[in-house]
């Protein structure tokens, strides 16, 4: 496809659909909390536990949101907080001990793991049916040869998804055959991105830190998919006419003035230059309000999904 973009009668570009993560989580957490009560009501309420090794004021922000998420949705939920010096082995006992717990059905241990722990010994010791992150290599496996029925797939990446799904809709466009560019190879969100879309049939290019012509690359991009973690990297001008930009990265920098306790402001912004994205683009995700809330509300339906297998083996 060559050209995507919307154009008014009088020829000139229209403004970017701005997609709304925040009010499609809450549709997702809404489907989520209702499927939960029916289960709930058969006996089965979906448990989740999550781990948090240290006190990084990021991570901390981000397990008492999914706490929140979790108890919003009518769910079991328990915080195991360890201190940072917690050595491997105790953290292996502890996801071992939740492995066997009847009681929880996703289990979340919060990445980064202090440098002294192995991170992929403890992932691949989360057992796969509740491995709600999607981490595991059953889980990856799984999504590489397309079987999405039996996977439990990453949240930030599947939630992303549904974002596209969106944009689509609002587009009046057809998802298969355009062209996707995911920028950033990573296990929890480049790869696993890449794999949905060519689940969907798109044409799928993943781009990285070696990649000679990121701008070439970029430019061709029916969709494009934007997990580097680096303040707009990508400038607007780079961006297709008409594309759909879904923007993962979460960056903190410095903002303007003090805040109320005199400490300089910092603010969020994403991977994409996001002001001047929104000119050429047909649609794109605000950093905050785009993907964020819809990693947490996607990791609350992969608990339910986890807990609904759960009890289908048990009856
Ligand atoms: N919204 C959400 O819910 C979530 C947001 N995030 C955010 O998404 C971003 C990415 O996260 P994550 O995937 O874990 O990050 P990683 O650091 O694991 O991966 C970053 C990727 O970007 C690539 N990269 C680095 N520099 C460049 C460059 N100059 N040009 C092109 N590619 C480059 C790297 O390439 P190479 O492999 O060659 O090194 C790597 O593949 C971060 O900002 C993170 O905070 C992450 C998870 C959830
Ligand atoms: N095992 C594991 N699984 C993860 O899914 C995981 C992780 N570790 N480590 C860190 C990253 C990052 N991540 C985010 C979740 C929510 C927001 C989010 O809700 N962001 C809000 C803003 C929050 C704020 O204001 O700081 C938004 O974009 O609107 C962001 C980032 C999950 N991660």
């Amino acid at each position: 496809m060559s050209e995507l973009s919307q154009t008014t009668r009088a020829g000139t570009h229209r403004e970017a659909f701005i997609i709304d993560g925040k009010a499609v989580s809450q549709r997702v957490l809404q489907e989520v909390s209702e499927a939960a009560s029916t289960l709930i009501a058969q006996g089965v309420r979906p448990g989740l536990a999550v781990v948090l090794v240290g006190e990084d004021p990021a991570s901390q922000v981000y397990v008492k949101s999914k706490g929140k998420a979790a108890e919003g949705c009518g769910f079991h939920s328990v915080q195991h907080t360890l201190s940072r010096q917690t050595s491997e082995a105790d953290i292996l006992a502890l996801v071992g001990r939740l492995n066997a717990d009847p009681a929880i059905h996703g289990i979340l241990v919060q990445l980064p793991l202090p440098p002294h722990v192995n991170a992929t010994k403890v992932l691949e010791s989360i057992s796969p049916a509740k491995d709600v992150d999607g981490f595991h290599p059953i889980n990856a496996g799984l999504l590489a040869i397309g079987d999405i029925g039996r996977a439990l797939v990453p949240c930030t990446p599947a939630g992303s998804m549904l974002l596209i799904d969106e944009a689509i809709k609002a587009l009046g466009l057809k998802l298969a055959g355009l062209d996707a560019v995911v920028v950033g190879r990573s296990n929890i969100v480049g790869k696993p991105m890449a794999q949905l879309l060519l689940g969907e049939n798109c044409t799928v290019t993943i781009a990285h830190s070696r990649t000679r012509d990121l701008a070439a690359v970029v430019g061709g991009a029916d969709i494009l998919v934007a997990a580097v973690g680096r303040p707009e990297m990508i400038p607007g001008e780079w961006i297709k006419p008409g594309a759909i930009v879904i923007d993962v990265g979460i960056n903190r920098i410095p903002g303007e003035g003090l805040d109320k306790n005199g400490k300089p402001k910092t603010r969020l912004v994403g991977d994409v230059a996001f002001e001047a994205a929104k000119a050429r683009a047909g649609a794109i995700t605000p950093v905050p309000g785009g993907v964020g809330p819809m990693t947490i509300a996607m990791l609350m339906k992969n608990t339910l999904t986890a807990a609904i297998r759960c009890a289908e083996r048990t009856v």
